[in-house]
């Protein structure tokens, strides 16, 4: 929920996205009030454009913007856009896509000098040929086709979120020319913009990229990737959500004002400030259990180096001590890389499983101790089988593997630190949190309670929910990753981490239902082997320093998981010294309200926010007022590309990352 307070609400707006009732919900009150939403749209989206123009050194007088307008509001936005660039000297050509145009925009737009292609044959726009034929319709497509590409800013305003499924029509046929048919943007993470085909225009977007899943984050069909989106008054989930996030560029965030007080976001994305409360500083009378202890049952003979990275991470993200088990071969590495690490059974505050342990499909799985291992340790978290029905609610005595005595056999059963490991017995809730990674996922219990983190990614997540019945590859889970993580944290309980450029993390909500952080510090440097091995090390430091809140706190699970993996993006960013970032917070382009009296004057005038005439709010004053987080020059190709890197090199950063957000 959030709450008031400018900077909490500031806050929020860079890092919460809401869905698009809620966005209706919030621009309900100020539209009632006559607020001008569409000309502060508008306002924003010029802004933008002409700091574009200017960073590219293109003079305004011999720029050529092209206009793709659809028949709502969205086109709307974009019109009086338009109508804005007009009037400071740049040629746009509005390519209007619908059977209609919004009426007082589109007037303010040919007011404006603009000029308009029409495309669809049945158009009823004022004053603009319709009734063509199709060879004549054909033309006109392939001549707004040829315009727009030798454009030097192309604004996509066809659709926004008022957009119901894929594409149809003149708006499909646009974005297979311009854009693409589907799949994810195919462009190099660094520098975006800068590393484009110089030929091409720059794509900026009204509100969100016509063609992507505004709620849900997909891309069901054609769509035309963005190199910058202004969006309206909040961001959409299709902000944070991959694929949709990856096609909306660099976003900006035309702050309206709105009051975001009671309004559940969908979806938030991870910052410093969050991430740094799951960290826990050391106090005086601390020693090293106190500060938490993580136990790694990772690498095996096959997979040796994840044992060794696993258990270096963990000890490098902010605990008091690692015990490792596993094969004597992968104890000696560990020992020459980790010599503080302690061997074999005792009290943890967290463990690590399954990094570098063989999965089931793996011919050395049947014979691998780690797994057998394993096994019996997550019998202790099976709280069930899934059911509608609250797992909470079952008896905690009904244990079967408390009945095959499995709690004996389970590592750390000689406590060698005083209290047993699991002391509270069978209860799966009342068990040390715990990372489920890699080779262990297919021997995760039915079903967990969420101190149970999983770290797939798509592929070990496909094959997850595959065992749980549903048919499903590594690209499905790509195409849609909310909704599959949503499902798999549904099935089993776990609070999961679906790892990528922007990884997503679900789980439980405090006042039930689910809540979603997403993180996306880091570069794409990070895909590298053994990343995912130093992420459930950090995983297991996180787990392990939250003073045993985790089995009673639902929602602190999701943030602690959530804060392991920016403390890796951070590494990864820092250790890289790149720039590029797989997800990036908004810049706020803040326009100022115009006073009550006047809202009040145009609702009189009857003229809510459709009806405002551009004209009406672009004096000097109120030009000069639209102020923003960016500089003029938006700097789009000074991101420093950085350099590749190797997991040793996230594990040396960890520290630095920790200071820096505890500082
Ligand atoms: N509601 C408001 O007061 C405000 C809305 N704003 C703008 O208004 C937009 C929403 O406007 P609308 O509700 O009119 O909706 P949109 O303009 O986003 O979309 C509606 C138009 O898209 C077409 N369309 C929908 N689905 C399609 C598909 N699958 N294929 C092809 N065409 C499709 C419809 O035929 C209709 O012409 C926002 O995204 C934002 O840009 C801003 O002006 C700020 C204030
Ligand atoms: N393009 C990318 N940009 C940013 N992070 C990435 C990218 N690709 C992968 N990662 C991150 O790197 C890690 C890879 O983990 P994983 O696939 O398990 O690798 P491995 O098994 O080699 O350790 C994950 O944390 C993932 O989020």
């Amino acid at each position: 929920m959030i709450h008031h307070g400018d900077s909490v609400r500031r806050r929020a707006l860079r890092h919460a996205a809401f869905d698009v009732a809620t966005v209706r919900a919030m621009e309900a009150p100020l539209l009632r009030s006559g607020v001008p939403l569409m000309s502060m749209a508008a306002a924003a989206a010029a802004r933008v454009v002409l700091a574009l123009l200017d960073d590219m050194d293109v003079d305004t007088h011999e720029a050529g913007v092209v206009l793709l307008a659809g028949a709502g509001d969205n086109g709307g936005d974009g019109l009086l856009a338009g109508a804005r660039l007009l009037g400071e000297g740049v040629a746009v050509t509005a390519v209007t896509v619908g059977r209609s145009a919004h009426a007082a925009a589109f007037s303010s737009f040919v007011r404006a000098g603009g000029s308009v292609l029409v495309l669809d044959q049945a158009s009823t726009i004022p004053g603009c040929a319709s009734g063509f034929g199709a060879g004549e319709a054909g033309e006109r497509l392939h001549t707004a086709i040829g315009l727009a590409q030798d454009a030097d800013v192309l604004i996509d305003a066809m659709t926004g979120i008022g957009v119901s499924g894929a594409l149809r029509g003149i708006p499909a046929a646009l974005a297979k020319a311009l854009g693409r048919d589907g799949g994810v943007p195919d462009r190099p993470a660094m520098g975006d913009a800068a590393h484009d085909d110089d030929d091409a225009p720059l794509v900026v977007a009204m509100d969100t990229p016509s063609g992507i899943g505004v709620d849900d984050g997909t891309l069901p069909g054609p769509y035309i990737p963005a190199d910058m989106t202004v969006m309206c008054g909040a961001l959409k989930p299709c902000a944070m959500l991959p694929p949709a996030a990856y096609a909306c560029g660099t976003v900006y965030l035309a702050d309206f004002g709105f009051d975001l007080h009671g309004h559940d976001p969908a979806v938030r994305a991870m910052d410093g400030a969050l991430a740094a409360r799951s960290l826990r500083l050391p106090r005086l009378q601390d020693a090293k259990y106190s500060r938490g202890v993580t136990g790694l049952i990772t690498g095996s003979t096959r997979y040796p180096g994840a044992g060794v990275l696993t258990t270096d991470a963990a000890a490098h993200a902010n605990i008091g001590m690692v015990r490792y088990m596993g094969p004597s071969r992968v104890q000696d590495m560990v020992l020459t890389r980790v010599p503080e690490a302690v061997l074999g059974k005792g009290r943890v505050e967290s463990w690590v499983v399954g990094s570098g342990v063989p999965s089931a499909q793996d011919p050395q799985a049947h014979a691998d101790t780690q797994r057998e291992i394993i096994t019996a340790l997550l019998a202790h978290y099976d709280v069930g089988e899934y059911s509608t029905d609250d797992p909470r609610d079952a008896d905690p005595n009904d244990d079967d593997a408390d009945d095959a005595g499995l709690h004996d056999e389970v590592p750390g059963g000689d406590a060698e630190d005083g209290d047993a490991p699991f002391a509270n017995g069978s209860a799966g809730y009342a068990m040390p949190p715990i990372c489920v990674d890699a080779g262990a996922l297919d021997i995760l219990p039915s079903r967990v309670p969420p101190q149970v983190v999983i770290t797939p990614h798509a592929g070990e997540l496909a094959a997850l929910l595959s065992l749980r019945g549903e048919a499903l590859s590594a690209a499905d889970v790509l195409a849609d990753p909310w909704s599959w993580a949503k499902r798999a944290h549904e099935i089993t309980g776990a609070t999961v981490v679906l790892k990528g450029a922007i990884t997503l993390v679900v789980g439980d909500h405090e006042d039930g239902g689910v809540v979603t952080l997403v993180s996306g510090a880091a570069p794409a440097w990070l895909g590298t082997a053994g990343a995912g091995d130093v992420l459930a090390g950090t995983m297991g430091a996180l787990l392990a320093q939250q003073d045993g809140e985790l089995q009673e706190d639902a929602d602190a699970c999701v943030e602690a998981a959530a804060a392991a993996c920016y403390i890796h993006g951070r590494a990864a960013a820092l250790a890289s010294g790149s720039g590029q970032r797989g997800w990036s917070e908004p810049t706020i382009v803040r326009i100022p309200v115009p006073a009550p009296a006047m809202n009040a004057a145009l609702s009189d005038a009857g003229l809510g926010v459709g009806a405002v005439d551009i004209d009406d709010l672009s004096d000097d004053d109120a030009v000069d007022a639209v102020g923003s987080d960016m500089d003029d020059d938006l700097g789009m190709d000074e991101v420093p590309v950085g350099h590749p890197i190797v997991a040793h090199d996230l594990i040396a950063a960890l520290p630095r990352v920790v200071s820096g957000l505890l500082g």
